[in-house]
């Protein structure tokens, strides 16, 4: 690969993409492929093959969401931009709002490729609006084109009523994967059942399932002062923590956790809940997270769970480190989402020697079942998500088999490998487009 001195961009146009820290749950979007595009940036720019990375994202101007989000340009790391576009709209727009702005982007994005001093060998795309321009940036400038989709529609059709928004999702999914170049995925899920519902014919030549790693923290820089705060709002806090991390949004089921821990004999008596959800506060929450938060403090109100059941309103990255140490001392980590395309909260806890409860549905029964530190349930079972988080908490020698598999089989979850594989795809797409058009 020496010699190569490739120029890679990263499209991302959701949530608050910024320099590290990240404030996770910010969001509704800013979450999983926020983490996966930067560590993914990160891993690939310590390849002396590669010259320089540029992350493009949408420019918007939110004070509350910080500052930085209006920077035309904000250096990220060694060789790594983030380099924001500017059009007409000048608002923070989830995702949902975003398609109305994807053909202003689209101009503004090849004018800012036009501009470059040097054209950049590959656009990786995360997600299918940024593939759309990517898609359209390869008919102006001759780029190859990757698409991830971090989360597709397709599977979504179980969980919601077939509705117009998600069919033109999926039509834009289906249209990603049947041209990009190359599609990057995570689990063998993705590749061999999902992409391949689109019916896209020769969407599988085109597949490369290339796992990421473990997201990059940065650590508490002295005590967490949640850790602290835990303390003082839990009746009997040295008790091992259920501890669930995820956005407020419906998908992620974690009503169901709060009812498996009240209704699951003996598992509020050994052990306190913890639900990272999101940061509270600020005016940008989506009528979606405010409902979900509202139904979680209903039903620990309604029953009483307050002392031994925990929301904090919100976090900094150094407390979700703090977090999975505390709930590695016999404590367990649950993701009862009712899909999960991948589950990087479930390789993050794994890193830190912490047995999971997860959905069978999607990634995590891959990752459950690569690393072995953990059990898969059904996440419409209430008492299944219960009795397995009781099963792990109150016996020793399962939590410590669980969390000594976790540590020792981890590495399989490791962004330097997925660094070396995608850059050496991004090289061989260019040298097959240099030839096509020698
Ligand atoms: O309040 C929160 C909520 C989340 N997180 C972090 O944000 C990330 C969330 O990632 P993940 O659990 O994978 O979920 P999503 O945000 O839903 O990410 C999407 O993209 C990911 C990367 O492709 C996939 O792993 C997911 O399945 C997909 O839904 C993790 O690092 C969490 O620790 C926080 O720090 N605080
Ligand atoms: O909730 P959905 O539609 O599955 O999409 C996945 C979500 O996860 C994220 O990747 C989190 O980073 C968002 O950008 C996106 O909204």
């Amino acid at each position: 690969m020496t010699g190569e001195n490739l120029f890679i961009v990263h499209l991302a146009l959701g949530g608050c993409l910024k320099a590290p820290p990240v404030r996770f749950g910010a969001t509704a979007d800013t979450g999983g492929h926020i983490a996966y595009v930067l560590d993914a940036a990160f891993a690939q720019a310590r390849l002396s093959s590669v010259a320089k990375i540029s992350i493009v994202t949408r420019l918007f101007d939110d004070k509350q969401l910080g500052a930085e989000h209006a920077l035309p340009s904000e250096p990220a790391g060694p060789k790594i931009t983030i380099d924001r576009v500017p059009t007409a709209r000048r608002a923070y727009l989830e995702k949902e709002a975003l398609a109305a702005d994807l053909p202003a982007f689209t101009e503004a994005f090849c004018s800012h490729l036009a501009r470059l001093p040097r054209l950049p060998d590959i656009i990786h795309a995360h997600f299918a609006d940024a593939a759309a321009i990517a898609l359209a940036a390869r008919a102006r400038f001759d780029i190859p084109v990757v698409f991830t989709p971090h989360s597709l529609g397709i599977d979504k059709r179980v969980q919601h009523s077939v509705c117009s928004v998600l069919e033109e999702r999926i039509g834009g999914e289906r249209h990603a994967i049947a041209m990009a170049d190359a599609i990057i995925v995570s689990t063998r899920d993705e590749a061999d059942h999902q992409i391949h519902a689109y019916g896209i014919a020769d969407a599988a030549s085109r597949i490369h399932c290339l796992p990421p790693g473990v997201p990059h923290r940065e650590r508490p820089r002295s005590s967490s002062l949640l850790i602290a705060r835990l303390a003082e709002c839990l009746h009997d806090p040295h008790k091992p923590i259920v501890l669930a991390i995820a956005r407020p949004v419906a998908k992620k089921n974690l009503a169901a956790l709060v009812r498996a821990f009240t209704a699951t004999p003996g598992l509020a008596e050994t052990a306190n809940l913890v639900i990272l959800a999101g940061q509270r506060g600020g005016s940008r929450s989506s009528t979606e997270e405010r409902e979900v938060l509202l139904e979680l403090d209903c039903l620990c109100t309604d029953w009483g769970l307050y002392g031994r059941v925990a929301l904090p309103p919100r976090h900094e990255s150094g407390d979700v480190v703090a977090l999975y140490q505390r709930a590695a001392q016999g404590g367990v980590f649950v993701n009862p989402a009712l899909h999960e395309p991948f589950g990087l909260t479930l390789i993050e806890a794994a890193a830190a020697g912490v047995p999971v409860v997860a959905t069978r549905n999607g990634g995590p029964g891959e990752i459950v079942e690569t690393i072995g530190h953990g059990i898969l349930v059904d996440p419409l079972d209430d008492a299944a998500i219960g009795s397995a988080c009781l099963r792990i908490v109150s016996d020793a020698s399962l939590h410590d088999r669980l969390s000594r598999a976790a540590l020792r089989n981890i590495g399989a979850y490791d962004w330097s490998n997925y660094a070396r594989r995608s850059v050496s795809l991004y090289a061989m797409l260019g040298r097959a487009y240099r030839a096509a058009a020698a």
